[in-house]
């Protein structure tokens, strides 16, 4: 049988920066990428298309179980296809998000979709961005990072990034979102946030973006080199 592939996890709350550095991490590596949370985006979308109640666990537990969605990787980034059509922009809406973050706390949703995370892990290496990666998802992944920074800071990179795009929000209503996620991702009974027991944690207030993947590649290479 051959060797599994190896797997860097990376998880934390929202904002803290996980999305940039899994990226920048897979090019640099030339290993492939999952966005667990776009998963979650997906089905809580699907849920909306379909009228399905967000606190109905059994229908979202069966509509994460045949999601039909496909992530095609192009020249400018990951393309999300739900049922024919394209979702990658719909899926980051704050609706979205906040819809995410309630199928989330599932126990019967994150079973049925544990497999279909799972199926990313293939050679050369898998860069896993999420909440319950290096907890739940992939255990024995041979390198595990927690990126944090604090709730403050995390609101005023989203309202830099939001404004960027032309939308015009308020960074206390951003706050209040993003405290609210932290809150119910971090107390759900199954695969909450939180740091696995052998995870490297980076706490990133005031760190910029080549601090931080300095920091995540020096702990990546000495994970490597260690034989697990
Ligand atoms: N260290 C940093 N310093 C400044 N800005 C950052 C830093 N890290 C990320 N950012 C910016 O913050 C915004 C959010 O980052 P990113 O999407 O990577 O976070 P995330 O942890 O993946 O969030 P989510 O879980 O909600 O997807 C982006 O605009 C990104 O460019
Ligand atoms: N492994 C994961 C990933 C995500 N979630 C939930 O989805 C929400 C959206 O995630 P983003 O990373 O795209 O912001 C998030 O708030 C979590 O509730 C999860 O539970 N597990």
């Amino acid at each position: 049988m051959p060797e599994q592939a190896p797997v860097i996890t990376i998880d934390g709350p929202s904002g803290a920066g996980k999305g940039t550095i899994c990226q920048l991490l897979a090019n640099k590596l030339g290993w492939h990428l999952l966005d667990s949370g776009a998963i979650y985006r997906v089905l809580a979308l699907a849920a909306i298309h379909h009228d399905v109640e967000l606190d109905n666990e059994e229908a979202l537990s069966l509509l994460a179980a045949h999601l039909d969605v496909q992530f095609q990787a192009g020249e400018d980034g990951v393309k999300v296809v739900l049922e024919g059509e394209e979702v990658s922009k719909a899926i980051r809406s704050q609706e979205c998000a906040d819809a995410a973050s309630k199928v989330a706390a599932l126990p019967r949703v994150r079973e049925a979709l544990l497999r279909r995370q799972r199926a990313f892990r293939d050679h050369p290496g898998l860069i896993a961005d999420g909440r319950d990666m290096g907890t739940v998802v992939f255990p024995s992944a041979q390198a595990k990072i927690f990126l944090t920074a604090s709730a403050e800071e995390r609101a005023e990179r989203r309202y830099a990034q939001l404004k960027e795009k032309g939308y015009d929000v308020s960074i206390d209503r951003l706050l209040g979102e993003i405290r609210e996620r932290d809150e119910r991702d971090s107390n759900r009974a199954v695969a909450p946030l939180k740091p696995a027991e052998d995870a490297l944690e980076i706490d990133t207030t005031g760190m910029g973006i080549d601090q931080v993947l300095d920091a995540v590649l020096s702990h990546v290479v000495t994970s490597l080199d260690q034989p697990r």
